[in-house]
């Protein structure tokens, strides 16, 4: 499979390798949102070689991953491939040396929270939201021959991220769903370090982020499946299901989330769920 195909491509192709008939490819480009180099990673399902409309769900990882986590780790490329849906799948944040950093693992590198930083140092680069829903698709689409059906998945702080850019833009996505994710940002401890850096100290600007309060408040629905493992340390302190929950409740919103009794965060949660997840998106993607 010789990618990318058009001559004026922008992409550096990083490492390829096949998997279930298809291909795992990762790449780098210079990213005009993060102003540096940005990486992603691409799974290609067989039925790339041969059909040029096939949809596109975008994965958003959770605090500390790379575009690695997902691909690795999950066990996605089998049911991609059954289906016919190619992944796409970008770093969490920008990278590199002159990219401002936060000893903890959950502010800056690996943590850009998929939002538009307005506080220095973070401004700089910190622009991950503009990158998700623009960029990133803009250059997908046109390096690559696929359709313009997305779909958009994420865990931890990459659910908060599907679930918050799905609310935001319901015209560009069929359905959105998340595994154990940051549900109400603005009331949990990861949250309030991450935004109160990025966005500083007024929390209107933090409601435009907080799927909560977006879903409560949204007029055109994207359906939405969350799963939720019952042994997840970060539940009760940081994911705050229930408050996306009340916020379905009250706005009649398309909902579906589920609770398992003995899981916890980890890709083992994940892998276990990830073929209902590629299923839902599947049956808005198609029809
Ligand atoms: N202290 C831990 C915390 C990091 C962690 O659990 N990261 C999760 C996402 S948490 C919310 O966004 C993760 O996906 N880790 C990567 C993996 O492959 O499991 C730590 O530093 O490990």
């Amino acid at each position: 499979m010789s990618l990318p195909t058009n001559s004026d491509s922008k992409l550096n192709l990083v490492s390829q390798t096949k998997s279930f008939g298809g291909w795992h490819k990762q790449f780098s480009h210079a990213s005009s949102s993060v102003k540096g180099e940005m990486r992603f990673a691409v799974y290609f399902p067989p039925q790339y070689e041969t059909k040029k409309d096939l949809p596109v769900l975008y994965w958003l990882s959770g605090l500390t991953c790379t575009d690695e986590n997902f691909m690795q780790k999950a066990g996605a490329h089998r049911m991609a491939a059954q289906l016919g849906i190619v992944i796409v799948a970008p770093d969490t944040s920008p990278r590199g040396d002159d990219v401002a950093n936060d000893e903890g693992y959950d502010l800056g590198q690996g943590a850009g929270f998929y939002v538009n930083a307005t506080q220095a140092p973070w401004s700089a680069h910190y622009h991950m939201y503009d990158y998700v829903v623009t960029e990133l698709p803009e250059l997908i689409e046109k390096e690559f021959e696929v359709s313009s059906k997305r779909a958009i998945s994420g865990h931890s702080m990459g659910g908060h991220g599907a679930l918050m850019i799905a609310l935001k833009n319901p015209d560009r996505y069929s359905s959105v769903s998340a595994f154990s994710p940051i549900s109400n940002p603005m009331d949990c401890p990861w949250g309030h370090k991450a935004f109160s850096a990025y966005l500083g100290e007024d929390q209107s600007v933090w409601a435009q982020y907080d799927s909560s309060v977006l879903m409560s408040n949204a007029v055109d629905l994207v359906p939405a499946l969350v799963d939720q493992g019952l042994d997840d340390n970060f539940l009760q302190e940081q994911l705050k299901p229930e408050a996306l929950e009340a916020a379905a409740a009250k706005n009649n919103y398309p909902l579906t989330l589920n609770r398992h009794e003995g899981y916890d965060h980890s890709y083992y949660f994940i892998s276990s769920f990830i073929d209902e997840h590629f299923k839902f998106h599947a049956g808005h993607l198609m029809y």
